[in-house]
């Protein structure tokens, strides 16, 4: 533990927190980092790399099972213990993050392990293991990226149940007979999937009308789709009124009266922060709020900047490290006025599903909301040359957003195979403002995936 004055505290080491702290002690900051769990943050412990390690291996489960259609017979000896081993041991070091402090302190930093809350401003109270608390003062300020906790809803009985969350379902290490998803978001649809690819009889629970509705309405329907003919069951519109475990088996009572019974009940059904417990008030900060308020450099208030799941613009691991990026240049003071400020036009998302659904900007809905002048041209992979070569597995499609009156793309969905990847070039369109005349004249390679982008621009209207 170094002196009780420092420059910079960086409480919650989520990747954005991680990165900032590094950046800022390379900067020859004396920086402390605070984390009550592990360097790192959910992404690589609990979410992003052990679900995409998961998905990678069900990724080849599915195309092992096109293969009777496309090249003869695939034998597959379904196992799960190569899943759980790569989790353990290649993403996450048995949930140990010594590798991660290592690398903040080689950075300079140094790292205290703790709970951590404001206790004034530029001041930060940390709770130790051992139940000591240490106060520590920043001269240039605090970081905030605390991200989020699992959101239980509540339902009655489930709290005494052994529910399952994301963090219980990425060390699983025996897949369940059978398994309700109550929630079909991306974390939802994402475990939905792979659970169900390696045998599980699985039921998603979902509140809104339809799969990922933070999507274009299509994506959901595509899903669904998908979904369906793998044996996955898909109950929209509604939610569990009362759970209970009883003999190794989930009962989930709906708000319809009709029961669902299964041996795992997972909970994806958003997230959630808690500002009181981080005494953003102490910085005088509302904590009655879902998170903090920033400004166009990740600052909250004086010699306070938030980063992360927090402030709002997306729970993503890209914006955790966008933002880290842009409060470090602020806090270093190095770019000046022309320093880099936020731009969340272009935030672009993927659920990792198979087909993947990949999406940046405003949806058509978003973009009729904003009042904008909107056409939207969609194109279907399955009728494109490349989805004909493709054949199964080829369900998909591209669908452009356009302000009308500007001529420039402001959001775009690409769902199919690699959807996250084709989405890639539309990401540049709406982030670049490239005018749709000049995409249209550009020339797409034959025969790709990508090219539906030619063909969704040519369908605008
Ligand atoms: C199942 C799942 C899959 C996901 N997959 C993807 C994906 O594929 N791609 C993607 O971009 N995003 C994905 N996400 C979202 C992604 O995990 C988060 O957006 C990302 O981790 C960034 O969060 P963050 O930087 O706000 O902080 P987090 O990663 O949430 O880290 C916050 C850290 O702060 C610590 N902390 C909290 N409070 C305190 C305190 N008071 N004192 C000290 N420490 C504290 C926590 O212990 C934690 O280590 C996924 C999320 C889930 C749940
Ligand atoms: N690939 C990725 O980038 C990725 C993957 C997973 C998660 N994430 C991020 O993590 C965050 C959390 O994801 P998530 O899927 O948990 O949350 P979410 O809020 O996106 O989705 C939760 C879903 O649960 C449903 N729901 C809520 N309460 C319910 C109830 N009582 N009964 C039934 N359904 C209910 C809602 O209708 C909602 O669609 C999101 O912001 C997401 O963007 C990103």
């Amino acid at each position: 533990m170094p002196g009780a004055e420092v420059d910079v505290v960086v409480v919650g080491m989520g990747p954005g927190g991680e990165d900032v702290g590094a950046r800022l002690a390379r900067a020859g900051l004396d920086v402390v980092g605070v984390d009550g769990r592990l360097v790192g943050g959910e992404c690589p412990y609990y979410a992003c790399i052990p679900t995409k390690m998961m998905i990678r291996a069900t990724d080849a489960l599915g195309e092992a099972r096109r293969v009777p259609l496309l090249a003869g017979a695939a034998d597959v000896t379904l196992d799960w213990a190569p899943v759980a081993r790569r989790i353990r041991e290649e993403a996450t070091d048995n949930w140990d993050d010594g590798a991660a402090v290592e690398r903040f302190e080689n950075a300079g930093g140094t790292f205290v392990r703790g709970w951590g809350r404001l206790t004034g401003p530029r001041e930060v109270t940390v709770t130790t293991p051992d139940g000591n608390e240490r106060v520590l003062t920043a001269r240039r300020g605090v970081v905030l990226n605390t991200g989020t906790d699992p959101a239980v809803p509540a339902v009655d009985g489930l709290a005494e149940t052994p529910y399952w969350t994301n963090r219980d379902a990425v060390a699983v290490e025996e897949v369940p007979g059978s398994l309700i998803v109550l929630g079909g978001g991306p974390v939802g649809c994402e475990l939905a999937q792979v659970f169900a690819r390696f045998g599980a009889k699985v039921t998603i629970v979902q509140h809104a009308d339809r799969l990922v509705p933070a999507d274009e309405p299509e994506a959901g329907e595509l899903l669904a789709k998908a979904f369906a003919e793998e044996g996955i069951t898909v109950r929209t519109g509604l939610s569990a009124a009362r759970v209970s475990f009883e003999s190794g088996q989930f009962q989930v009572k709906l708000d319809n009266g009709e029961t669902v019974n299964a041996d795992r009940m997972l909970v994806a059904a958003g997230r959630k922060t808690d500002m009181k417990a981080l005494g953003v008030a102490a910085a005088g900060l509302d904590d009655s709020a879902r998170g903090v308020t920033v400004d166009e450099r990740m600052r909250a208030a004086e010699g306070l900047w938030a980063i992360g799941d927090i402030t709002g613009h997306g729970a993503f691991t890209h914006m955790s490290m966008y933002q880290a990026r842009i409060a470090a240049a602020d806090i270093l003071g190095t770019d000046g006025d022309g320093a880099e400020v936020a731009d969340y036009r272009a935030t672009p998302r993927v659920t990792f599903t198979d087909p993947e659904i990949g999406s940046v900007g405003l949806s058509e809905a978003a973009a009729r909301d904003k009042g904008l002048t909107v056409r939207v041209g969609l194109s279907e992979l399955p009728s494109s040359s490349r989805g004909f070569v493709h054949k199964v597995g080829n369900n998909g499609f591209v669908k452009v957003v356009e302000d009308a009156d500007r001529g420039v793309l402001v959001g775009a969905t690409a769902a199919g195979p690699n959807g996250g990847e084709v989405l890639g070039a539309l990401v540049v369109a709406v982030h670049a403002e490239v005018p749709v005349k000049l995409l249209r004249q550009m020339i797409y390679a034959y025969p790709t995936f990508h090219r539906a982008i030619e063909d969704a621009l040519a369908k605008l209207a």
